[in-house]
């Protein structure tokens, strides 16, 4: 299929994974000549651009598309009633298996993966899993879409999803954490919080920076600054005494198994 035929619809595409998606296939030249038509539930778009249309009938939204997007929240997937009779389906939704997907939409093609809310910025990272019945068509489109937001790949085995989901999904809440912690920090110890604010948030996207510019592993960045034997060893040393790698490795997995139990 040429991006001339392609139309795409997004159930739940005015929400706030959903516009993101949607926002980040407006921009791309890939999909310059795409048609998107996005559903929603209560909240009509406040705007919307010439390629998209809006409706509130998920199964008309179904029967106008080649493929379609599902991102509504996890609770709210039983209540979405369609028939897919066969199209190709792609869920972004936390802990709903793609054999949920499968019989609950009636189709066999199912994609499920699962972005961050980085795809705002179109810097998500995507992991995605396929079920056996997609042919190498319908998973050809699948990286170009996925990297109109981000970066993705694809995973063989679906339960490194939801254990994605703990690691990548809920991923930038982590950092978050860290600033937060680091602005307290400050503020505990009588900074203005302005310069407190500025620092955290400062020390987090540059060493995002650093990491994604020196390609390097984690390890080596700790590594460097502990042989440094400086005051960030001395950081270093305290905080893995505190348990801070037993504390992300904890939280990690209570995502999961928050995951593993969501649809179920
Ligand atoms: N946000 C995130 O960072 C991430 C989210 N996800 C997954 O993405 C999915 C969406 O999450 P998120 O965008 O945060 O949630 P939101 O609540 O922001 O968006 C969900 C959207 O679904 C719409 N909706 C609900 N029921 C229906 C329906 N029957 N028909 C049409 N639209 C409907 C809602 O519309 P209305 O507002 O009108 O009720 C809303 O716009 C979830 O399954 C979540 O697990 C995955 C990774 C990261
Ligand atoms: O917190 C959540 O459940 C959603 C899914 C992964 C990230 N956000």
């Amino acid at each position: 299929m040429n991006d001339k035929q392609r139309v795409i619809g997004v159930i739940g595409g005015t929400g706030w994974l959903g516009a993101a998606i949607v926002n980040g296939i407006l921009q791309s030249h890939d999909f310059a000549n795409t048609r998107l038509i996005v559903s929603y539930r209560t909240h009509a778009p406040r705007e919307t651009s010439a390629q998209v249309s809006v409706t509130q009938d998920n199964q008309y939204l179904v029967e106008q598309s080649d493929m379609v997007i599902l991102s509504v929240r996890p609770q709210d997937w039983p209540a979405i009633n369609i028939d897919l009779k066969g199209k190709l389906v792609i869920s972004v939704m936390a802990g709903i298996t793609a054999a949920q997907i499968s019989e609950g939409a009636h189709t066999s093609k199912v994609i499920r993966s699962l972005p961050n809310a980085a795809a705002s910025i179109n810097e998500s990272y995507t992991p995605w899993f396929a079920s056996q019945a997609c042919s190498t068509d319908d998973l050809s489109i699948i990286p170009t879409l996925f990297n109109t937001f981000g970066t993705e790949d694809q995973c063989e085995i679906e339960d490194d999803i939801d254990y994605l989901t703990a690691i990548s999904g809920a991923g930038p809440a982590y950092p978050a954490l860290l600033a937060q912690a680091l602005e307290e920090s400050a503020l505990t110890h009588g900074l203005p919080r302005h310069i407190a604010r500025h620092a955290a948030n400062a020390v987090i996207r540059g060493s995002g920076g650093l990491l994604e510019d020196l390609n390097s592993y984690p390890e080596q960045l700790v590594n460097v600054f502990e042989n440094y034997g400086g005051t960030t060893a001395a950081g270093l040393i305290s905080m893995r005494q505190a348990g801070f790698i037993k504390a992300v490795d904890q939280g990690v997995n209570a995502a999961y198994q928050r995951a593993k139990t969501l649809g179920r």
